[in-house]
Formats: structure tokens, C-alpha cells, sequence
């Protein structure tokens, strides 16, 4: 049945109530993995607010679900400079590098430490901008200076939140990648319309995000996992743990497999398991990042040129190529 055509202070509350209910759905899909409502459900909650929406083009808000369609054709991409520089990782191939690590770390911290253990995604690093909470910048890492503003494109990927839940202002930092199955299943499509397929899911992500039509990078399920807080503001974490935790309590997709290590020994038992669960992983890992926990610790160690000195990304060899090509077969 057609409702009676809403008057605009019925359509402003309307319009606010649907928002917030699609925003909560929207959370418990695309960033806690725990929906709550089937996709019919949202789907009739989302054109009943595209209707208004429709209705009176005023009572659009940068954070309404709307928004996350794009449609928007870039002319191109302005340069950001980080005024919290990006920094890359320096490597470790053995096991002798780690403990070589653990070492260093503990002559220069004059203690035994505590390690947080992250899996190492494989797509690209993004910086997210927050004011009061609202979404204002995204952009890339560039080279860990002068990064690109893809803050348009950024905002149709489901799992950043346009609006936190806390008015804040911070900077966080973290990976955009391409789940493993949307890259098969992207690759298909370009293959039967006769374009070049990607080589892997990073760069499947670099693509997307590089692309002038956000329409077309809404449509690539690209997500996210966030691990760095550059500029604190007002969170209060003095771990690394604790930071991961914390980013996750106000909005933000942080990755589950986390592990607080309190001796190297754990930590190279956590590398060798994740080296086997590898495959069975919906996203692209390429190694373990192994983070002192204590952020005392990280003050103190500081950074060289490019990396800091209370970090180390494991990598692990490379996957054996016929591992992806059997998944391709399969699907
Ligand atoms: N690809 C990842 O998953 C990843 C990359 N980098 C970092 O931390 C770096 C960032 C700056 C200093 C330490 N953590 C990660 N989990």
C-alpha cells in the first residue's frame, strides 16, 4: 500500500531513525561479521530512507548509507602529506632473524618485553581522518609522506565508518584489501568480458582503489583492518593490544587473530601456526607483523629512516602458485 506522502518534520524524523538503524545493520555485517537482520530487511529499510532521501534531497547526511553507492567520476587524485609519517616494516625470512630481534629489542629496552603478534595483510595501507567523529580524509601511504586523497572512494568501502562511535578527532591507520573469494570472482568477470585479470588480491585492491568512478569501486567488496592509531586524541591505550582493542570499541574493523606474546618462543609458535592456517584464511596474509607491546618500549626504540625498531614483519615464502590457480578451478 502507498503511505500518505510524509510531511517534511515526519520525514526529518523518519529519515534519522533509518539511518541509524541501517548504520547499526550495516556495523554488524560489514564490520563485526555478526549480522542480525536478513538483506531483505535492510533492503526495505534502505529504499524507504532512498525514498525520502528522494522526497527532500536536504535531509541527505555525508554518514547516510545512501552515500556509500558513489557515483561520483573523479578528475583525479590530490596529493595528502601525513603529518604522522607512514612507516614500512623491516623484514625477517628465518627464525634465526626473529629471535635475532627479540635480542636486539632486549639489549636496547634493557628488559624482557611483551610482543603483540598481527597477521600481516596483504593488500595497501590506508590512512582514515576523523573530525568529531565524522569521516573527513582518506588516503593512501604513498611513500609513507605524500600519500594520494581517495577519500571519495574510500567512503563505499562498507567497513569504514562514516561516522565513529564516539565524536572524536584521530587519525588511525591500516590495510584495504580484496577478500580472496571476490578476487576469484572478479577475475571471472573480467575474464569472460575480456579484460585483463588481476595477479592477486592487492593488486585487485590498488586497482579498485585507484579507479576515477567510485561506482565501480563500491562494487569491488573491498574491506578493511585497522591497527595503527596515529594521532591518539582522546584514546587512552598504553599497548599495542589495548590499541587494537580500542579501535575496535569505537567503530573500526580490527583483525581477530591477534596474540599477546610474552616470550619469543610464543611468538615463533604463533608464526608456524598461522603459517599452516594460511590457506584456510578468507583474505591474503604474507607474513606476521611482531609489534613490542608496551608502547613505553616503542617510545624508547623510536624509528631509523623508514621502519621502526620495535617492529618486524615475518615474511613467509611465497604460496606455491598452483595453491591460488587449484582455488580459481574450484569455483
Ligand atoms: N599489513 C599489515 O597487516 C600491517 C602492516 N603494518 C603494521 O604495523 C606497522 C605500521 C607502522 C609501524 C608498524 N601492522 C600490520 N598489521
Amino acid at each position: 500500500m502507498t503511505q500518505a506522502p510524509l510531511t517534511l518534520a515526519e520525514a526529518t524524523d523518519k529519515a534519522k531513525e533509518l539511518r541509524a538503524q541501517l548504520n547499526q545493520y550495516s556495523h554488524e555485517y560489514y564490520v563485526a561479521d555478526k549480522p542480525t537482520v536478513e538483506d531483505y530487511v535492510y533492503d526495505r529499510l534502505y529504499k524507504e530512507l532512498s525514498d525520502i532521501e528522494t522526497e527532500y534531497p536536504d535531509l541527505i547526511t555525508s554518514d547516510s548509507p545512501t552515500q556509500r553507492v558513489g557515483g561520483k567520476i573523479l578528475q583525479g587524485f590530490e596529493k595528502v602529506t601525513h603529518e604522522v609519517q607512514m612507516y614500512s616494516l623491516n623484514d625477517g625470512f628465518s627464525k634465526e632473524d626473529i629471535y635475532d630481534f627479540d635480542e636486539r629489542v632486549q639489549k636496547l629496552a634493557g628488559k624482557q618485553v611483551t610482543y603483540c603478534c598481527e597477521l600481516k595483510i596483504d593488500g595497501l595501507a590506508i590512512s582514515l581522518k576523523y573530525e568529531n567523529g565524522k569521516f573527513v580524509q582518506g588516503a593512501t601511504r604513498g611513500d609513507g609522506t605524500v600519500g594520494e586523497n581517495i577519500t571519495e572512494n574510500l567512503k563505499t568501502v562498507k567497513s569504514i565508518p562514516l561516522e565513529l562511535k564516539k565524536p572524536i578527532s584521530v587519525e588511525v591507520r591500516g590495510e584495504c584489501y580484496m577478500p580472496k573469494q571476490s578476487f576469484v570472482n572478479l577475475n571471472k568477470e573480467r575474464e569472460e568480458a575480456g579484460q585483463d585479470v588481476f595477479a592477486n588480491p592487492r593488486n585487485a585492491a590498488a586497482g579498485s582503489l585507484r579507479q576515477l568512478d567510485t561506482s565501480m569501486v563500491a562494487k569491488r567488496n573491498l574491506s578493511t583492518f585497522l591497527y595503527t592509531v596515529a594521532d591518539f586524541g582522546p584514546m587512552t591505550a598504553q599497548t599495542q593490544y589495548d590499541a587494537l582493542n580500542e579501535l575496535s570499541d569505537i567503530g573500526f574493523r580490527t583483525n581477530p587473530e591477534k596474540k599477546l606474546c610474552q616470550t619469543i618462543d610464543e611468538v615463533w609458535a604463533y608464526i608456524e601456526e598461522y603459517h599452516e592456517k594460511r590457506s584456510e584464511l578468507p583474505y591474503e596474509i604474507d607474513g606476521i607483523v611482531i609489534k613490542t607491546n608496551e608502547f613505553t618500549i616503542q617510545d624508547e626504540l623510536g624509528f631509523t629512516v623508514k621502519a621502526p625498531r620495535w617492529a618486524i614483519a615475518y615474511k613467509f615464502p611465497p604460496e606455491e602458485a598452483q595453491t591460488i590457480v587449484e582455488e580459481i578451478e574450484w569455483t
